[in-house]
């Protein structure tokens, strides 16, 4: 079993302890409808951000997953007070001023990304660690930028990686060059400090930002809690002016990434999956999965407020798909590949060998060890049809490679998931929604 770092799953996860599932397709036709919990992005930035406002925020339907707990605790050792009853947050916010000390955030990129320009706005010092898979993310390009506006941020004991040590002193503000091609999360990070600095701040962005859509999330949330960002039409200039946040009671919208695996597991399984409270008018990137599905034959019934997928009796293949604009959904596609009927390639998705683990490595190695035949690139995969084989999966300690390796194991008898744990990352409730649809889950020993 690959070791994963057991201090950054939260208590919010039911499968502490539970070392390998084995999955078992179901015995019936899946004709289910399920509500997938709130989403990630949203979550994590609405809770900074009410930490920063002045006033008392909501947010409804939160997630509680590892990613916003760590953002809920971290925040509360800065002297936040939040309260979460259910799906429920109040943040009692004090408007950027928050208590030096020492803080975790996990594996959250959200956290790890966004929370260092919201500290180095204000004033103490902190020292903040993070999970094994994030210290080996990069952050130098958000680092490098908001050292140009006056932050002063120290790296540990590896250059260019968690841990940071932060001495806030305000941000002074000015003119900053970044590019977008590693990370959205950057620009997204260096935004949603910007009006806390003590003058206007501009980004330029000459090289196209990866996941632009999140940006667009960052934006409208900054909105939601008052705050403008003046963007150029095609983003290369981001400009905003020092102005107060201020609280909000937010609905946070379903997690459109969690929602496709569901959406994915109709594809394959020829079933009929319903996604309640969930709606195609969202601003999440990864909507646009349905547009590859509906691509691969997969009919949809789309409503106000619930979205539908049926999975044809076999799923087309022979294309090539550029997935840079949704690329958390590439190992949801590569995974589900072997059963369409002509190869799949994905392209445009390099960036995703720097989230949770090398996503494309990872995918092309369990793939390969499934009997799949696969070509690896360096900013994406090809991925041939075949028939899996039954054999024990890795899953990196990375959410999504656990939720698309288990896509297969409710396809074909005999796949079991070392590690399952790690689906709390984003979704700790992923196997019980499938036990759901009719999937077998059993917890089997190594
Ligand atoms: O800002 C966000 O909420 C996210 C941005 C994306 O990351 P990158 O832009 O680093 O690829 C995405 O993969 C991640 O799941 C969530
Ligand atoms: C890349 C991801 O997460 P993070 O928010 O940690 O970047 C993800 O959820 O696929």
């Amino acid at each position: 079993m690959v070791q994963f770092d057991s201090q950054a799953r939260s208590p919010w996860t039911p499968l502490a302890g539970v070392e390998r599932l084995r999955l078992t397709p179901s015995q019936k036709r899946i004709n289910a409808t399920l509500e997938v919990p709130g989403s990630k992005s949203a979550t994590n930035r609405a809770l900074l951000l009410a930490a920063v406002a002045s006033g008392t925020s909501t947010l409804r339907n939160a997630l509680k997953s590892d990613d916003t707990y760590w953002c809920i605790e971290a925040l509360k050792k800065t002297g936040v007070e939040i309260a979460v009853d259910g799906s429920n947050v109040t943040v009692y916010g004090r408007g950027g001023v928050f208590h030096s000390g020492s803080l975790y955030i996990g594996s959250a990129g959200t956290a790890g990304r966004f929370l260092p320009g919201m500290l180095a706005a204000a004033t103490g010092n902190w020292h903040v660690e993070a999970s094994h898979s994030m210290n080996k993310r990069p952050i130098a390009p958000l680092v490098k930028t908001l050292q140009a506006l006056g932050a002063n941020i120290q790296y540990g004991s590896r250059r260019g990686h968690y841990p940071l040590s932060i001495s806030g002193e305000g941000l002074n503000g000015g003119k900053v060059n970044m590019s977008g091609q590693l990370s959205s999360q950057f620009i997204s990070g260096c935004l949603l400090a910007a009006p806390l600095a003590k003058n206007p701040v501009s980004i330029t962005v000459k090289d196209g930002i990866v996941q632009q859509a999140y940006v667009r999330i960052t934006i409208d949330l900054m909105a939601a809690f008052g705050v403008e960002v003046k963007a150029a039409p095609d983003w290369s200039l981001l400009e905003v002016n020092p102005s107060p946040y201020v609280a909000n009671d937010i609905a946070i919208e379903a997690d459109a990434s969690t929602a496709c695996y569901f959406l994915a597991l109709a594809a394959i399984t020829a079933g009929k999956i319903r996604i309640r409270h969930f709606s195609t008018k969202t601003s999440q990137p990864d909507i646009l999965f349905v547009s590859i599905l509906k691509r691969m034959g997969c009919n949809f019934e789309i409503g106000p407020s619930f979205v539908e997928g049926e999975g044809p009796t076999r799923l087309r293949g022979g294309f090539t798909v550029n997935m840079n604009e949704l690329s958390d959904q590439a190992l949801t596609l590569a995974a589900i590949s072997p059963f369409a009927d002509g190869p799949i390639a994905i392209e445009g998705v390099g960036h995703i060998r720097h989230h949770e683990c090398d996503r494309i490595r990872a995918i092309c190695t369990e793939l390969s060890r499934l009997g799949i035949r696969v070509e690896e690139r360096h900013d994406g995969l090809t991925v041939y049809p075949g028939q899996p084989k039954p054999t024990v999966v890795n899953t990196y300690d990375d959410h999504r490679m656990a939720m698309a390796l288990a896509l297969i194991g409710a396809k074909v008898d005999g796949i079991e998931l070392d590690d399952p744990g790690c689906v709390a990352k984003t979704c700790p409730s992923y196997f019980s929604m499938l036990a759901q649809t009719g999937i077998g889950v059993k917890a089997v020993s190594p």
